[in-house]
């Protein structure tokens, strides 16, 4: 057991898909995987290990924000040897051309979140980025299922709600797709233990247009998101 994860060691496999939501890690793991295993129900952020297409595959809920993700991905990866991390998110869109239930492979993570500052002493603008080998199969799996892909820039904030409208519009203005809460510091931990890391999202809301979906179908229905990264973790 690590501080936040009960699994046994061995219990959790090489490749983990991790969405915020525990109850999308269950549907996930039930939905996609065989002989489907829920290795913690640690403060209820379930995680499941199961077989796709014969593979080992884990599913582990992160949680919402940057603290939580990290945790989860710094335990995944230093307690228990993960080495390939997907995240499948859902997220707002502030581009005009995206619309709901797009799906997003996220390049690159611009942040509002103080906690590379503190990693670099206010001294550098660490640049988040995907993991090359990642964003490349992932973007060649949608292709073959034809599912479009949005690749490009995201915004991983703090706060779900802001005070700052403003800056998504400017962040719009420089290519940013759309706004979430964990891929930066997914990143930037899994560079610095030399994992791989990919943040795949689905359009769950349009900032621009206030449309939004329910929490059911965030919760239960990103099936084209979740098959991608199922054969991008196993490729
Ligand atoms: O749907 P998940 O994966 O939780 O992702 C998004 O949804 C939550 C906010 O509603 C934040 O965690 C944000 O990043
Ligand atoms: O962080 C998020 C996630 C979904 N929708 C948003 O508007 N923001």
């Amino acid at each position: 057991m690590s501080t936040h994860i009960g699994a046994k060691p061995g219990e959790i496999a090489e490749r983990v898909l991790m969405p915020g939501d525990p109850l999308r890690a269950k549907w996930i793991a039930e939905t996609f995987l065989e002989d489907a295993k829920c290795y913690s129900t640690v403060r209820n952020m379930f995680g499941f290990t199961g077989k796709y297409r014969g593979v080992d595959v884990s599913i582990q809920g992160s949680g919402m924000g940057m603290p939580s993700a990290s945790i989860y991905a710094h335990e995944l990866i230093n307690e228990y040897g993960v080495k390939t991390l997907i995240r499948v998110g859902s997220c707002g869109a502030l581009s005009e051309s995206l619309n709901l239930r797009d799906v997003i492979a996220a390049n690159g993570s611009a942040t509002d979140s103080n906690m590379n500052r503190v990693r670099f002493d206010g001294l550098i603008d660490y640049a988040p980025v995907a993991d090359f080998g990642l964003l490349r199969k992932a973007v060649e799996v949608a292709e073959s299922r034809g599912i479009e892909m949005h690749v490009g820039p995201v915004l991983a904030a703090d706060a779900f709600y802001t005070d700052r409208p403003d800056l998504y519009d400017k962040l719009a203005d420089y290519g940013v797709l759309a706004v979430e809460m964990e891929s930066a510091a997914l990143y930037t931990i899994a560079a610095r233990f030399r994992a791989r890391a990919l943040t795949l999202l689905t359009v769950s809301d349009h900032i621009k247009r206030g449309e939004a979906t329910t929490s059911q179908e965030r919760e239960q229905t990103f099936s084209q998101m979740v098959e991608v990264a199922l054969d991008t973790a196993i490729a």
